[in-house]
């Protein structure tokens, strides 16, 4: 069996089809783009033994005909008798050690997991692939576990065998897996309650093969840093590092290098616009970041664009100061920038100086910042990640969007810190891409920008930048 067979896998049910035979329904499935065929009797056969037998010969010719592996659920014994493909089971039901035993090498033996430790058990004991779920809410199982992304995740990478999810997935949904290391989903209503089954399969192919073979993609929004530490460099290094499409829409030249900024050239309105043209138009990001915008008119540029092509997943570094300590945007530009920028942002990330001018508040331990960040979210109910890079102790960043959490950091001593804020917003966009959660796609962002800091990279005469390509060389927390 291949991996690819696994993509649109269809699980049966009578429930819905309104007289219409099943072997009608499972060819009008397999039609459609159905590449996998698991014969499922929730509350067992309604119909004949003799009946069943024949149905089940019928749609075995019908997925062979197709190239179509054909299972049964549960049912081992209906299995061998009928000498169908092969046999998925839960973990409710019989051992798969056991089963395999019973089925031969040769048949392929599909298991129901939720955890990681059932995973590695079923790959142990012979299984060919895990359907792992509920992924969604379903009304098609009322036992289904519910089985977070994270847990996908952690199960993918812990087993070779393929895997695919279950579980209330729809071809509207569907993108929302991706990344997550399956190999195909398995549906049942939203295949076989559609009135026109082909058409729905058609559908739910489609955005299959969009989810699994796209990149995940992102846009910054930034300045260009002519010695490559910061801005638009440091963003589209930091993305492909981790895994995504990078694309930029350049606000500003910068002649900058470690020691500070010695000009800036910003684009024109129209230009910036058609660059923003340029990129929803063609290949959407999936996520944004926005660093350095220092005029009001590049900010209402990027405001109307965002708004009219519905961009999602934005995150804003208010950029003000260059670590070097040059000012990055105009007076006039930042109440702009606060007004009509941050309440678009999902997330907006503020070191200790940018947080104490957007929440007036003076910032000097945790309580303080926890307070600053509160004010900042209360005024633009835009989530607040205040940076404690310029903190004295420690590298804790703090999150707030009604309730606190802490990402603590180590505070690591290395002097090159130029790029650090321009880093860690782009890879937090870079893991909202994925599908990330914030919280998640903030951790990971942390932890790959203390990677990078620990690289001790040593560049230039004053403060350097990161080694975004560090190797094996984990900063251990
Ligand atoms: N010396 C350091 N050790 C570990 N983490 C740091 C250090 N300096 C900054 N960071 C981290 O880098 C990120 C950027 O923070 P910060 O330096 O405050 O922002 P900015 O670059 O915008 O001034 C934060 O996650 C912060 O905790
Ligand atoms: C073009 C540009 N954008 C942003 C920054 C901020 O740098 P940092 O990430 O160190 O705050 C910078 N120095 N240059
Ligand atoms: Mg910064």
């Amino acid at each position: 069996m291949k991996s690819a067979s696994l993509q649109v896998y269809a699980v049966t049910t009578r429930c819905y089809l309104q007289g219409k035979s099943l072997y009608e329904a499972v060819k009008e499935a397999i039609a459609g783009g159905a590449t996998f065929i698991q014969l499922r009797e929730k509350d067992g056969p309604t119909i004949s033994k003799a009946a069943l037998l024949e149905e089940i010969a019928h749609i075995k010719t019908l997925c062979h005909k197709h190239d179509v592996p054909f299972v049964i659920d549960d049912d081992v014994a209906l299995a061998m008798e009928t000498d169908v493909d092969g046999v998925h089971v839960g973990q409710e039901d019989m051992n798969c050690q056991d089963v395999r035993k019973l089925i031969g090498p040769h048949k392929i033996l599909g298991v129901s997991a939720q955890t990681v430790e059932q995973a590695i058990a079923a790959e142990k004991q012979g299984a060919d692939y895990l359907g792992v779920g509920a992924v969604f809410p379903t009304n098609s199982k009322d036992d289904a576990q519910d089985v977070s992304r994270q847990m996908l995740i952690d199960i993918c990478e812990a087993v070779s065998i393929p895997v695919i999810a279950i579980g209330g997935i729809t071809h509207d949904n569907v993108r929302a897996l991706k990344g997550t290391g399956i190999v195909g989903v398995a549906v049942i209503s939203e295949i076989f309650k559609a009135s026109d089954i082909t058409k729905a399969t058609q559908t739910l192919s489609q955005a299959v093969h969009k989810m699994l073979s796209d990149v995940p993609t992102a846009l910054t929004i930034a300045g260009s840093d002519a010695s490559g530490g910061a801005g638009i460099q440091a963003d589209l290094k930091t993305m492909i590092t981790n895994h995504v499409y990078g694309m930029s829409a350049i606000t500003a030249l910068t002649a900058q290098n470690t020691l500070g900024v010695k000009s800036v050239m910003n684009v024109t309105p129209d230009f910036l616009r058609d660059e923003l043209d340029a990129i929803f138009t063609d290949i959407y990001p999936e996520a944004v970041k926005i660093g350095m915008v220092s005029e009001s008119a590049l900010i209402h540029v990027i405001k109307e664009c965002l708004i009219h092509y519905q961009a999602k997943h934005i995150v804003l570094d208010p950029v003000m100061v260059a670590t070097s300590g040059a000012k990055l945007i105009s007076d006039d530009a930042m109440n702009v920038l606060q007004e009509e920028l941050i309440p678009l942002a999902e997330v907006i990330t503020p070191n200790i100086p940018e947080a104490e001018i957007l929440s007036g508040l003076s910032i000097s331990n945790a309580q303080e910042m926890e307070a600053a960040a509160q004010a900042i979210y209360e005024r633009y109910h835009t989530a607040v990640l205040l940076k404690g890079g310029h903190a004295i102790n420690d590298a804790n960043d703090l999150l707030y969007d009604g309730d606190i959490v802490w990402f603590k950091g180590q505070r690591i001593d290395n002097p090159n810190t130029h790029g650090t804020g321009c880093t860690l917003s782009s890879a937090i966009a870079a893991h909202l891409a994925k599908g990330e959660t914030l919280t998640s796609a903030i951790a990971k962002a942390k932890q790959y920008l203390s990677d990078a800091l620990a690289a001790q990279l040593d560049l230039g005469h004053g403060s350097g930048p990161l080694n975004h390509d560090f190797k094996e060389m984990p900063y251990d927390k």
